[in-house]
Parts: C-alpha cells; sequence; structure tokens
C-alpha cells in the first residue's frame, strides 16, 4: 500500500488535567472519506485542530504528504493540501459569493502586494467552476448574508476547494441543516470532491449520513481512537453503539 497522506504518530495533549488526545496512532491513505464519530468533548474538534495547525500537541508528530507538519502554521498547512471548513461556516458576511472564494484564493498565493494583486491570484475560470460545483454559480452576485445554512456551508467548501486541497477536514458538515437537506448537501460535497480528487475527513453525529458517505469510521472515545475501520464493522459494534451512539 502506498504511504498515508495524513498520519499521526503517539499524538498527546491535556488540558490541565482533561486528557483530549491520548496517544493517537492514526493514518488516512489519499482517496479515502473517513468519518470521526463520538459524544461531545470527545476530543474530535481537538484532533482536527492539532492536525490542521491551530493548536500544538504535547508530544507526538503530524505528517502530511511525507512532511513533518507538526509545527507549522495553518497557512502553511494549507499550502501544502490540507485545508478545512468549520462547524460555523468562517465566511465574509458583506461580501459576495464570488468575491468569497476570491479572497479565499488568496492564500494560495505566499502574500498580497501591489505585485500580486487579489484579482488575479487565480484564473477566473477556476473560480467559476469551483462556484458551479457546489451549486453556488448563479448566486455568485448575491451577498454572502443572504444564504441559508445549507449553502453557506457550501460556500465555506468551495472556500477550501479553491485552496487545491489534497485533503479536506469537514467538521460536521450537515450541523445545523435541516434532516430534509442533509443528504442533499452531502451529495454535492461528495460530488465536488470527486471531481477535485478530494481525500476527506468528516465529523459527523449523523449515523445515517455516515453509513451512506463514508468509506471508513473512526470512533472517538474520552482522546481515544476506540474503533476504527468499515462503517458497516464500527457501526455495528456494541460498545459503539452503547458508548458513541448512545442506544
Ligand atoms: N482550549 C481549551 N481549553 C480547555 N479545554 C478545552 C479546550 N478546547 C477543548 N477543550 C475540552 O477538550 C475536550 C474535547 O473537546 P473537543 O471540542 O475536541 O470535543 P468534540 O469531540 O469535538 O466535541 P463536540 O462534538 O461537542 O464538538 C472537551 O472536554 C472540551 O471542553
Amino acid at each position: 500500500m502506498s504511504a498515508p497522506l495524513l498520519q499521526t504518530t503517539d499524538l498527546r495533549l491535556s488540558f490541565g488535567a482533561v486528557v483530549v488526545a491520548d496517544n493517537i496512532n492514526f493514518s488516512l491513505h489519499e482517496g479515502e472519506r473517513l468519518a470521526v464519530i463520538g459524544q461531545n468533548g470527545a476530543g474530535k474538534t481537538t484532533f482536527i485542530n492539532i492536525c490542521t495547525g491551530l493548536i500544538r500537541p504535547n508530544s507526538g508528530k503530524v505528517r502530511f504528504d511525507g512532511h513533518d507538519i507538526t509545527a507549522m502554521a495553518p497557512r502553511a498547512i494549507v499550502r501544502r493540501g490540507l485545508a478545512r471548513s468549520f462547524q460555523l461556516p468562517q465566511l465574509f458576511l458583506e461580501h459576495t459569493v464570488r468575491d468569497c472564494v476570491r479572497l479565499a484564493a488568496a492564500g494560495r498565493l505566499g502574500r498580497l502586494g501591489l505585485w500580486s494583486p487579489l484579482a488575479k491570484s487565480v484564473p477566473e475560470s477556476e473560480i467559476e467552476h469551483v462556484l458551479d460545483i457546489v451549486g453556488l454559480r448563479e448566486r455568485g452576485d448575491e451577498l454572502c448574508e443572504s444564504l441559508p445554512e445549507g449553502q453557506r456551508k457550501l460556500l465555506d467548501i468551495a472556500m477550501a476547494l479553491i485552496l487545491n486541497p489534497k485533503l479536506l477536514v469537514l467538521d460536521e458538515p450537515t450541523s445545523g441543516v435541516s434532516t430534509e437537506e442533509k443528504h442533499g448537501l452531502m451529495e454535492t460535497i461528495m460530488a465536488a470532491l470527486d471531481d477535485r480528487k478530494v481525500s476527506a475527513i468528516f465529523v459527523e453525529h449523523d449515523v445515517d449520513i455516515v453509513t451512506r458517505y463514508a468509506t471508513r469510521v473512526a470512533a472517538w472515545i474520552s482522546g481515544q481512537v476506540a474503533a476504527d475501520g468499515p462503517p458497516a464493522q464500527v457501526l455495528a459494534d456494541p460498545m459503539i453503539r452503547k458508548n458513541v451512539i448512545g442506544e
């Protein structure tokens, strides 16, 4: 098998007496669609925050695409190809949908300046393509604040995809979206990931969504990976059903 795209080794982090990452040894290969499940406070977001450079672990290593990224700044990690979206979309609400993607595209440049103006950071055709695959091209000239929650999530993902990631980490992509809309939203997200050939990790509480869209599931309990494998296997595990799914 090829080398992992993402790999953590002996990752540990405590907040005071609370251990939120307890010796996590984890790897993800290209093409995987991994769902991370776990009760509130299990350490899922902390794990993502460590991998994307927002929090430094107390010890252990994170490797991405062959490089040690443990001590790298978030922007440098993004430029290496690991992007993320947030549980609450981080948009420029007073700007148009299209300008949000343009602004996000600036993350591909080292820095902006007089000689690298924002408008030239990425070809317009690429911005239009990304808007198209998340179904927002028609709303490109509208202000972000006019978008409903599901479309805000899609715009947040478009803003990550314009960075040309190899891996996209999605923190609760369907939270705040009605049950009826969730599957449509996930279908659009998965088609966009396929189009850009992007691997994905998504934190998700909805078992139906996990069953349908994940190729693999990792279940977090108290800062540890308690189970990791094919969805049918992990979701049928009585210990996971009791302690993670809450049956
Ligand atoms: N900056 C911080 N300082 C202190 N404790 C923190 C900090 N960030 C997170 N925690 C604690 O770490 C634990 C894990 O939090 P984390 O947000 O990673 O959980 P989670 O599994 O993502 O939960 P949720 O599903 O509710 O988002 C929780 O007990 C949380 O209160």
